[in-house]
This record gives C-alpha cells, sequence and structure tokens, in this order.
C-alpha cells in the first residue's frame, strides 16, 4: 500500500522545478495489515499480509454480549445494553407491546414503549419500560445495539438479566467490552478509549475538559496529523532519494508535541505541591486550610509535623495533590531528621512549592526578612511564598510591602491563617498562578493546543523523538539509512493510536473499565 503524494519540488529542493506525483510505500505495513480500520478500502500486496485484516475474534468474543450499564441499586432508571449480530433477535425474544404481541419493526434511536418478558414465557411481565434499537454500523459498538431501559431496582434489575441469560447467544459482557467492541470496529481509536475511561474518573472540572476532548477524537486528530507530517518529511527523503540533492526538514510539529506531552502528564496525574518552611510556620495550619478539614495536627510545638502528608485537592478546578512536610530545622532528634530529609526530597521531586514563613519570626526589621538557612537551598524558581501570621506583626502586612522586603512581588501573599486576613486574595492567586504556571485554564480549554495525558502517549512520542533525531544526524549522503528513522517513527506515533501493537496495550487500557462500559 502506498501513499501518493503531489509533490512540488519547488518547495523540496532548490533549482529544479518539477512537480510529479510520489509514491511512497505505506510506513506502517504490518499495522496495516493487523487492524479492520481500513481493510474495506484498500487492498495489500500479499508480501505484507502478515495477518488477516479484521481482527481473529474468538467464539466467546463473537457472541451477543449484555450488561447493566447504569450503576446497580435503586433509581428511576436502570439501562441494559445487549450488543452484537443477535440484538435483534433479542429484541424479539424479550420485549412485547402494551397487547402482548411482537413490537413493530425497529426504528434505529427511537424510543418505543414496551413490555420485557420472560423468553421462555412471554406471558410472564417482567417491567414496564422503553427500548431503542441502534443498527450496525451505526451504534457505539458497531454491531447492532439494543438498550433496554427498565425502572432500576434490585428484582427488577436481575430478573432481566436472568432473562437475556436465558438467551443461547448472549453472554455477559467483560468489563470495558462494549468500548472494546467500539476499538474493534474502529470507532474510536486507543486515545479515545483512555478518554472515555478518564471522564468516567474525572474529579475536576479541568480532568473532564481534557477527557471530553480525548474521547471526542482530539488527540487522535493530532496524532494522526503529526503522524502524516512525518510520512511527509519521508515522501520528501524519498523525493531527495531520487533527486538527489535538498533542503532541511522541519521538525517543529514534532517537538512541540513532545512538550505538550509532558505538560498534559502533569494534570492527569495531578499538580504536585509542596508545602514547607521552618517549624511553625503554619504549614500544617496551611494545608487545613486548603483541605478545609483537620487533615494535619497542628500544635504550637515546633516539631510537630514528621511525616509527609499528602491530600487530593481540587484548587481552581486543577487536580492538586497538596504535601504538609516537616518543619526544616537541624535536630538531633533521630525521627525529626528522616522527616527533614523526607520534606527536602518532596520539595525537589514537586511540580511547584509554597514557602510558608512566619513574618513574626522572619522580619528582621520593617524592610528586610530573612529566610532561614535551612529553607534557602530548597527556593527555586517554582517556589512561592505565604508570610504567615499577619494578625501577629503591628500594622496590616500587604503583599506591596513584601516587594520591599527582596521577595519577587508576584510570587508572594500575606496572610493570617487564624483570622483569615488575606486568605480569599491568596487562594484565587494561587489558582491563577497555578494554571499560569501550568498553561491551562478551564475556560479557554477548547481554545490551546490538545495536551497529552499519558505516560503511554509520551513514551511513544520520545521514541519517535529518537528516531527523528537520529534522522536529523544522516546527512544527504545517507538518506535512504534516513527514511528508515522516519519509518521507525510514524510506527512510534501510530501505537498510540493503538494501530499496532495494540494487544498488549489493549488489555492494560480495558482492564479498569467497569462493567456495561
Ligand atoms: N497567631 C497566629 N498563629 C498561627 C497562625 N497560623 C498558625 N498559627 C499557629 O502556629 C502554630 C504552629 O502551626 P502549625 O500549623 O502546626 O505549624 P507547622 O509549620 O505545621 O509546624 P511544624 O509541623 O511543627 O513544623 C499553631 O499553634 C497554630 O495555631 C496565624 O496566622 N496566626
Ligand atoms: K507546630
Ligand atoms: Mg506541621
Amino acid at each position: 500500500m502506498w501513499y501518493t503524494f503531489r509533490y512540488n519540488a519547488n518547495n523540496l529542493i532548490s533549482r529544479s522545478f518539477i512537480t510529479r506525483n510520489i509514491r511512497v510505500p505505506r510506513p506502517i505495513r504490518v499495522l496495516a495489515t493487523q487492524t479492520k480500520w481500513n481493510s474495506t478500502s484498500t487492498t495489500f500486496p500479499s508480501r505484507l499480509r502478515v495477518r488477516e485484516n479484521t481482527p481473529v475474534l474468538s467464539d466467546a468474543q463473537r457472541k451477543t454480549i449484555y450488561a447493566l450499564s447504569s450503576p446497580p441499586g435503586k433509581a428511576g432508571v436502570a439501562v441494559i445494553r445487549i450488543s452484537g449480530p443477535e440484538a435483534s433477535t433479542a429484541r424479539e425474544l424479550l420485549l412485547r407491546n402494551s397487547k402482548g404481541s411482537p413490537l413493530a419493526q425497529a426504528e434505529p434511536w427511537k424510543m418505543q414503549r414496551c413490555r420485557v418478558v420472560n423468553p421462555e414465557r412471554p406471558d410472564q411481565l417482567l417491567d414496564d419500560g422503553l427500548s431503542v434499537f441502534f443498527r450496525g454500523p451505526k451504534s457505539f459498538t458497531t454491531e447492532d445495539v439494543l438498550e433496554i431501559h427498565v425502572h432500576s431496582g434490585r428484582a427488577i434489575v436481575a430478573a432481566v438479566l436472568n432473562a437475556i441469560a436465558q438467551l443461547p447467544f448472549c453472554r455477559p459482557a467483560e468489563p470495558g467490552e462494549f468500548t472494546r467492541r467500539a476499538f474493534n470496529g474502529g470507532r474510536v481509536d486507543l486515545t479515545q478509549v483512555e478518554g472515555l475511561r478518564d471522564l468516567i474518573d474525572a474529579e475536576t472540572e479541568t480532568q473532564r475538559v481534557m477527557a471530553l476532548r480525548a474521547a471526542g477524537g482530539e488527540m487522535r486528530e493530532q496524532f494522526e496529523r503529526l503522524r502524516t507530517d512525518i510520512i511527509h518529511c519521508l515522501a520528501m527523503v524519498e523525493a531527495l532519494i531520487d533527486f538527489g540533492e535538498g533542503e532541511d526538514i522541519e521538525e517543529g510539529v514534532f517537538e512541540q508535541a513532545r512538550q505538550e506531552a509532558i505538560q498534559g502528564e502533569i494534570i492527569r496525574n495531578g499538580i504536585r505541591l509542596a508545602i514547607f518552611g521552618p517549624p511553625n510556620a503554619g504549614k500544617s495550619s496551611l494545608l487545613n486550610f486548603l483541605a478545609q478539614r483537620e487533615a494535619a495536627i497542628v500544635t504550637p510545638i515546633p516539631g510537630t509535623t514528621r511525616d509527609i502528608l499528602e491530600v487530593s485537592l481540587d484548587i481552581g478546578g486543577l487536580p492538586v495533590i497538596v504535601a504538609d512536610t516537616a518543619g526544616l530545622r537541624q535536630t538531633d532528634d533521630v525521627v525529626e531528621s528522616i522527616g527533614v530529609e523526607r520534606a527536602r526530597n518532596m520539595v525537589q521531586g514537586s511540580d511547584i512549592s509554597l514557602c510558608v514563613l512566619s513574618l513574626q519570626e522572619t522580619l528582621e526589621s520593617k524592610t528586610a526578612i530573612k529566610i532561614p538557612r535551612s529553607v534557602q537551598p530548597l527556593i527555586t524558581p517554582n517556589t512561592y511564598f505565604l508570610l504567615n501570621k499577619t494578625d501577629l506583626v503591628p500594622n496590616s502586612f500587604g503583599v506591596k510591602d513584601a516587594a520591599d522586603l527582596g521577595l519577587p512581588h508576584e510570587r508572594v501573599w500575606a496572610v493570617s491563617l487564624t483570622t483569615g486576613e488575606g486568605a480569599p486574595e491568596f487562594l484565587s492567586g494561587l489558582a491563577a498562578t497555578l494554571q499560569e504556571h501550568f498553561h491551562l485554564d478551564c475556560g479557554s480549554a477548547s481554545s490551546q493546543a490538545p495536551i497529552i495525558t499519558h505516560a503511554r502517549h509520551r513514551a511513544h512520542l520520545e521514541t519517535a523523538s529518537r528516531f527523528i533525531e537520529a534522522f536529523l544526524q544522516y546527512d544527504a549522503n545517507d538518506v535512504v539509512l534516513g527514511a528508515e528513522e522516519l519509518r521507525y517513527a510514524a510506527q512510534a506515533v501510530g501505537k498510540i493510536s493503538g494501530l499496532i501493537d495494540v494487544e498488549d496495550v489493549l488489555d492494560a487500557v480495558f482492564r479498569d473499565f467497569c462493567i456495561g462500559k
């Protein structure tokens, strides 16, 4: 299989003005033969046919599957989903109209009133409900799908599921199996599958927005663009091989995607924010304030906190893992010194850190603040400052004054965690800082470049990056070898969408799904 490019030599190779079609061998040969994805529209040279075009389904997979797709328990409606070749047979056997006769021919996507009956004894009514039929491939799974909506109650749902279980061609779905069929049918690619899973798991607004974008196919498009770009490069190189002279090839698109990958991964896992500072500065008080509960022990005794205490919070829509740490000081206490060591490591491993200082103790004079020596080595450009206990210093202390103290104005807040003075400004400032720091703004998320949220994506992007870098090392004499690197690069990107090497990844991805999804 080949890509055909309309190729204008003028753009690519100096001093020649040729336009012609270039046929580029598909870089992902093995992939193309492994997936159903494009098997309908293309034929492959037989030597490339490593596997069947359509995935070989086991008998177990071939059968029609069913599951409760809504949460179990009492609720208004329960949705039971049946997907597979016998979905319409299941409809005939399970559903009746109000007169007890078989339902009229299904109109796809249209809700129908129905009675659910026991297929063995059709006069036995299980529940009144609604049904909707999706004719494959225009359904989520790309197969025929029947959805039955009944009243949600344990006994009703159990009775309907038991009735379906009596149909010899049906079997219970495995976790994530509906989505897996959607993937096998080419309805979604792997990044969309991951997006769906993240969407169900999303707890904060930003996670929801990003997962929704992934599920909607934004990642898929982006990776497809990237892969097309690489293949485009390959076309240029192939042309180079033909013509023997050339110019530099763009790599900017790729580097950009790789950088975004790192950002996105942070958002998915949560931003790691470490609170640190000298003993008794109010670090644990801050954690409790952010968490809005007494998560950490607060006492007037310096050295109260010893171990690290982490709390997952939603700050301004962003997932943040806030860590409270032991106060930094020289100590002979064995336990405390281990805590201090852990605190240092935590701060160094964080994405962003917040240094809490007691104004009363660090204010040397009206115009100078003394950052304790134990704290100094941990201060980086990612450190922000919270000057606490403003209630204990005469005259209320504003952030403006902080600028006079030699600290960067935009990275300092002054509060009293006891009286709450300055706390609202601090909270909104922190949220804005996090959003700015991680280039995220929930409100305008759609206007931004897509962000990759999985380590798996990043790993493949980095592999691709290495091949592209290797490619860039080659000079014009070695273009044949260079083209090989590009092929590997395109292959690595194809793995992100699940176009190749999917089986091992699939199990990992679908394992986390619940039954019925
Ligand atoms: N007056 C006043 N006291 C505060 C304020 N914030 C915290 N405190 C008090 O300061 C003391 C120490 O607070 P903690 O939150 O335990 O301080 P810490 O930094 O976690 O201390 P260690 O864990 O021992 O390092 C407690 O008695 C708090 O009640 C404040 O804004 N004003
Ligand atoms: K304390
Ligand atoms: Mg503490």
